[in-house]
């Protein structure tokens, strides 16, 4: 079904023959053509034709004929007071929602009430708290190519602002792969395209949105930027930073309403990839920092550390670790403000309790400074700027947070003026009273007074008009259509005074009013509606002067938001056991060397997780060995993370750590792990690995996990040796390599700066154990086809595969033959053993007898040829591996028979 946006056809062809209302609605929709216009009527957001029938079908609400004077047409609606959820479920199915909302009080409105598009709602703007999620971001994003023709340099500018918080930043990289992987830093949820304007958008999570092109239009951005900054030429970077800055805020102002500029985003940020560690997407993923797509897995990273009390806090954590910083005095301070909170456990406690009381400043600000935030926000930004000076206080004492100590702003001239002027329990309407405190003004207060006298002078007047007429069941009341009245049934109509005027009939008594009660009923009514009104102005001042301090307040809020972090590392490390890392100095090499390390995730999901060390120079390529599921994986994860925490300023899992600052890390993950794509699995893992061979440093960690897997076995081992031998020798990047690529291992007797590892397993007749730890040395065996049994695979497949493998190893007769490679890892600590008892190498002797025979063997070409035939035919992506392990074998046996 394709979306319906914009006009729908059906009411295209009927326009000029609508309603006034509806032609109201055919005008919004045609503002509006790459949006879904939701049309308030009354309680309800309505749509027509095509648009009803698409809202019906995406937001499961009944589909309805409506009847004009004009005919018949679908609709459907979605109830404005409930209508978030239905909005979310629009928004998740890619559309574009614009709000027709009534903008003229429809009892005051002569004829038609106005109607104006009043937000467009996108998933990368959307503002509404109910549809975020707290603590997170909500990201437009949009990419510029630079423009070489000219004369600027090769190159990108990015740019994302987060719409509910005001967060706006630009960023410039050489490179497509480094868009990419500023995205996947950024995990925008909307990213803008034009057909006509340089605009880049890689693939990924994100909805792309076609905007105007004019947005990018370098004066018309740099115009809009001079709205937001003094000075855009200086502030901004180049050309195409600013094309893309200029256009995902015109994009904000355009889903705010087309307000003007949001005031709220005060600042533009630039980032400098050479200031921040760089995770390319690879890494990100693989890491599970913020993603975990592990089977029967979930937690990530960032769960495991976050420990934060506030949404401030979350999102401060979450852009900290999506950015670990590179400057080793600012990760010492932030080191040394954890280690003071990891020492001092009252003030830790104390502090995650008070921070736990903050509300969303930073959505606070947004929706005060847009003029959608209510008397209960404003509540609520009080009662989050009454914990500061006890913050502050708590702080105090604390040497490492005095920067924060001094950066806390109480802002007691915002914190007084909402005391004084809000009522403590406000209701959410703003228009019906009860918002502004009494005292505050004084016209408001003279209002409020006669407003109660009358109504305490109506309260008294049942006994005094009792007492006057002698009638006993006299009533005085009160109703919406006639106001207030004087009751007396009809026995005791007789006994009515002259001054009474009658004002209703019911079936036993009469209603009347005195000339005193209809006066003091408009001067009630007339003081409580003046009064209303008035509370409204005196809100919005407030508000105002409130939104003027929007800078102070984002500030507060930032300050709050690092200590929540700060103090949220250390309760990681407290309940963790994390210890301090201590950071090389800059001039050393890029020497990791790690005591005790553990892996912060997996340590989490194991009964019993083994610590391991790591003891690598700079420059050092470890080439790690083991079977599968024996740990390799996970260990060399973990010595990213303990890195990556480290530069974070987060204590690591660890007994002792002493690092080096890195550059970059790069990880690669073998073809087939990521199977999906079209794209072919090996081809993607060679153009990745190109990009760390080109860009990988003496201070960069390289993991490589099985690369070169994707592609035949020589091809394979020839690619990963070449790799290895090129890091090494040319990029002297600190490397991690798990291969099951037994031949790399003899590089270690070649380059000085390659070592084997291994991780070892221990053998009881069928049963392996896998004893996690990483030692010295080549692993001897592989354990693939034990780890196949475990796996389930059936016994004859299995029970064939060992036969396979002693026939490849010279030793047809005995079946157990990987029985008999007992844990040489045990026995051989050390990989340099005797290559006459390596089964690898023995296999690899065995391969080329293999060869050897073959070629001398005369093989019925026909046959050969019908091998070759299905072989091609194999959709290879879509096997199982017991599939393609039977397929093989029945290849093989056909050759065989020949
Ligand atoms: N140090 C450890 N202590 C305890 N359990 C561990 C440890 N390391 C890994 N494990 C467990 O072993 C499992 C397999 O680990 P991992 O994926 O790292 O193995 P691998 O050698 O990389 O396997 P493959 O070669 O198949 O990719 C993990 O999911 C975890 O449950």
């Amino acid at each position: 079904m394709t979306a319906v946006t914009g006009l729908p056809p059906t009411m295209a062809d009927r326009k000029d023959d609508v309603t006034p209302m509806l032609s109201q609605y055919v005008e919004l929709c045609e503002q509006h053509p790459d949006a879904l216009v939701l049309f308030q009527v009354g309680d309800f957001y309505e749509a027509f034709c095509e648009a009803a029938e698409e809202v019906a079908r995406v937001c499961e609400v009944t589909l309805t004929q409506r009847e004009d004077s004009t005919g018949e047409y679908p609709m459907a609606g979605i109830p404005i007071d409930n209508a978030a959820s239905y909005l979310e479920r629009l928004v998740e199915a890619d559309y574009r929602v614009a709000l027709a909302d009534q903008v003229e009080d429809a009892e005051e409105a002569s004829g038609l009430v106005d109607r104006a598009v009043t937000r467009v709602i996108t998933p990368g703007t959307v503002v509404e708290d109910e549809l975020l999620a707290a603590g997170s971001t909500t990201y437009v994003a949009s990419v510029v190519e630079r423009d070489a023709a000219n004369g600027e340099r090769d190159g990108y500018g990015i740019a994302a602002v987060d719409a509910s918080t005001g967060e706006c930043f630009v960023t410039t990289v050489p490179t497509r792969g480094d868009v990419r992987e500023e995205l996947d830093r950024i995990q925008p949820n909307e990213l803008l395209v034009a057909g006509d304007a340089p605009t880049v958008a890689p693939d990924g999570d994100w909805m792309e949105s076609a905007v105007d092109a004019e947005l990018f239009e370098p004066t018309v951005a740099r115009d809009r930027l001079a709205e937001y900054v003094a000075d855009p030429d200086r502030r901004l970077d180049n050309d195409a930073e600013q094309r893309a800055c200029g256009a995902v805020l015109a994009y904000a102002e355009y889903t705010q309403g087309d307000d003007g500029p949001l005031e709220y985003v005060s600042r533009i940020r630039r980032h400098d990839q050479r200031d921040q560690l760089r995770l390319d997407a690879a890494a990100l993923r693989s890491l599970e920092l913020f993603d975990n797509r592990g089977p029967g897995s979930g937690e990530t990273v960032f769960d495991v550390l976050d420990e934060t009390a506030s949404a401030l806090g979350r999102r401060c954590l979450d852009r900290w670790l999506r950015r670990p910083l590179v400057d080793r005095a600012a990760i010492e301070d932030r080191l040394d403000a954890v280690d003071a909170l990891v020492d001092d456990g009252v003030v830790r406690s104390d502090l995650s309790d008070l921070l736990a009381e903050a509300y969303d400043l930073e959505r606070l600000a947004g929706r005060v400074s847009r003029e959608r935030a209510n008397a209960r926000d404003l509540r609520a930004l009080h009662a989050t700027l009454s914990i500061v000076p006890e913050l502050k206080e708590r702080i105090a004492d604390i040497p490492a947070l005095s920067d924060h100590h001094a950066r806390l702003d109480e802002l007691r001239d915002v914190a007084t003026l909402i005391d004084e002027a809000i009522s403590p329990e406000p209701p959410m309407e703003l228009t019906e009273g009860g918002v502004i405190k009494q005292s505050f003004d004084d016209e408001l207060d003279a209002l409020r007074t006669t407003e109660q006298e009358g109504r305490e002078w109506v309260a008294d007047l049942e006994a005094t008009e009792r007492e006057r007429t002698g009638i006993d069941s006299l009533s005085v009341g009160h109703n919406q259509v006639h106001g207030y009245y004087i009751e007396v049934t009809n026995p005791n109509l007789d006994q009515v005074p002259d001054d009474y005027t009658r004002r209703q009939t019911l079936k036993n008594a009469e209603r009347f009013y005195t000339p005193e009660l209809k006066e003091r009923e408009d001067e009630i009514f007339g003081a409580a509606e003046r009064a209303d009104s008035l509370e409204y102005e005196l809100f919005c001042e407030v508000r105002e002067t409130v939104a003027a301090e929007t800078d102070r307040i984002q500030a507060l809020a930032t300050t709050i938001a690092e200590l929540d972090a700060l103090c949220s590392f250390s309760i990681a490390a407290t309940e963790g056991d994390y210890v301090r890392p201590e950071l090389r100095a800059a001039s050393d090499d890029a020497h990791i060397s790690i005591h005790g390390g553990r892996h912060p995730v997996v340590e989490t999901t194991q009964a019993e997780f083994v610590p391991n060390d790591t003891d690598l120079a700079g420059g050092d390529v470890a080439i790690i060995t083991g079977p599968n599921m024996s740990g390799k994986s996970t260990y060399m994860r973990q010595v990213a993370l303990i890195c990556l925490l480290a530069q974070t300023g987060s204590f690591v899992p660890a007994e002792a750590a002493t690092l080096p600052v890195l550059d970059r890390i790069f990880t690669r993950v073998g073809a087939s792990d990521d199977i999906a794509g079209g794209q072919s699995t090996f081809m993607r893992e060679m153009s990745e690995l190109t990009e760390i061979l080109h860009d990988a440093t003496d201070r960069s960690l390289v993991l490589l996990d099985e690369v070169g897997r994707g592609t035949s076995t020589a091809d394979g081992l020839a690619i990963a040796q070449a790799t290895t031998e090129f890091i090494h020798d040319e990029l002297d990047a600190t490397t991690l390599f798990a291969t099951h690529y037994h031949g790399l291992t003899d590089l270690a007797d070649e380059r000085e700066g390659v070592h084997n590892l291994h991780f070892a397993a221990t053998r009881e007749g069928d049963d392996v154990t896998f004893l996690h730890r990483v030692a010295p040395g080549a692993s001897s065996a592989s354990y693939g086809i034990e780890v196949a049994r475990m796996a389930g695979v059936p016994t004859p497949v299995v029970d064939r595969a060992r036969d396979v493998v002693a026939t490849m190893t010279g030793d047809a007769s005995d079946s157990s033959v990987a029985d008999n490679a007992t844990d040489a890892a045990d026995s051989h600590p050390t990989s340099d053993n005797d290559t006459a008892t390596d089964p690898a190498a023995s296999a690899a002797a065995a391969d080329d007898a293999l060869a050897d025979a073959l070629a001398e063997q005369t093989l019925d070409p026909e046959t050969v040829a019908a091998v070759a035939a299905e072989l091609q035919a194999l959709d290879i992506a879509t096997m199982t591996p017991l599939e393609a392990l039977n397929t093989l074998d029945s290849l093989r046996s056909q050759l065989d028979e020949e």
